[in-house]
């Protein structure tokens, strides 16, 4: 991360490299139950659990040690005003960014499962942004099918009302969900988000700014609703990399499923098939993380920065 910091002394972030982060788990590092463990082994991702003992783990720990202070936080000013205002402790919300490929749901999924073994939060949920993606319908009416992941081809007005709904306390709160099968949001098809200890909100836009109305009306940023906010960061190349092997590996299992959007894309030579992945990733992924994903990373309270294998290599975090 030396394009980060020149000078920690002058930065908002203190920098651990990996190896030094890992040490402030050191005393939680054996503590995870074989069921813990053979939940984190059975996900779809070959995940390696040394990783997740030397980098997740000391994480978890440090996120629910916010969200315990957030819960003090909220007993406090409920005797501050009297007990005047009840109803429950709203959902923490922690915000994660990054490159498409760059490892968001894989990372969200590994904190999901880790978060949940805290007494504070044994309800974790998580919502992609994806699913606020306009339909395709949509997005080729208005040409923007060659944008999809752009700022305009979300519905931005509906994300923020889940979140604002979710920060009020309300039950039951519906999130539409988007297919990677049929390449577009599920008509009909929704989450439910019923009032979790924390809810983990994973997409690349969600530390996009947005531009202020000229009428005067109050227009929130998505971030305003994090209690915590995680930016995971690679190198260009090797999120291209990521990009174009996901791809491949799709094309050999997904893509054969005839209701997939891509499975013309089975039937093509691989080197066919190579060329579609690289189009999308330079003309659409890689223009997006330029514009709009990566200049949004001085936003997160805490950057993952992962290098070849996935591993990460060092952690920046907000100093307090
Ligand atoms: N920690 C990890 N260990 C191994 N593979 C990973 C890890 N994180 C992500 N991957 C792989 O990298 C690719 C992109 O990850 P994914 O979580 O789908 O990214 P995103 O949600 O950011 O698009 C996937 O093929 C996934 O299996
Ligand atoms: C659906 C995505 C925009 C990611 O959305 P997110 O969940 O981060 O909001 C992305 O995975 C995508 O499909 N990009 C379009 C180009 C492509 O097919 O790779």
């Amino acid at each position: 991360m030396d394009q980060l910091a020149p000078t920690e002394k002058y930065s908002p972030y203190w920098f651990f490299k990996a190896e030094h982060w890992a040490g402030f788990g050191a005393d939680m590092s054996m503590t995870l139950t074989q069921d813990e463990v053979a939940r984190l082994s059975s996900m779809y991702e070959p995940i390696d659990l040394d990783e997740v003992r030397r980098i997740y783990l000391s994480l978890s720990r440090l996120l629910s040690a916010h969200v315990e202070t957030s819960q003090q936080l909220f007993r406090q000013r409920q005797r501050f005003f009297n007990s005047e205002k009840k109803g429950t402790k709203t959902p923490f919300i922690i915000g994660m960014a990054g490159s498409v490929a760059v490892g968001k749901s894989t990372t969200a999924r590994i904190l999901k499962e880790l978060l949940t073994r805290w007494p504070s939060s044994p309800k974790v949920d998580l919502v992609t942004t994806d699913g606020f993606l306009h339909p395709n319908e949509v997005l080729r009416r208005d040409n923007l099918m060659e944008r999809k992941g752009f700022p305009d081809s979300y519905d931005v007005g509906a994300l923020l009302r889940f979140l604002s709904a979710i920060k009020s306390g309300q039950p039951n709160v519906r999130a539409p969900v988007y297919s990677h099968l049929t390449y577009d949001v599920m008509p009909g098809e929704f989450v439910t988000v019923d009032r979790p200890d924390i809810l983990i909100f994973e997409g690349i836009n969600v530390l996009q700014p947005r531009e202020l109305p000229k009428d005067g009306n109050f227009v929130p940023f998505v971030s305003d609703f994090f209690d915590f906010s995680i930016y995971i960061d690679a190198d260009e190349q090797i999120i291209h990399e990521w990009y174009i092997d996901r791809f491949m590996r799709l094309r050999e299992t997904a893509f054969r499923n005839p209701q997939s959007f891509f499975h013309r894309y089975s039937q093509l030579s691989e080197d066919a098939a190579r060329a579609i992945a690289e189009g999308l990733w330079a003309n659409i992924n890689l223009k997006n993380l330029r514009e709009n994903i990566l200049p949004t990373r001085p936003r997160a309270d805490l950057i993952l920065k992962k290098g070849a294998g996935h591993l990460v290599e060092e952690v920046a975090i907000r100093k307090l």
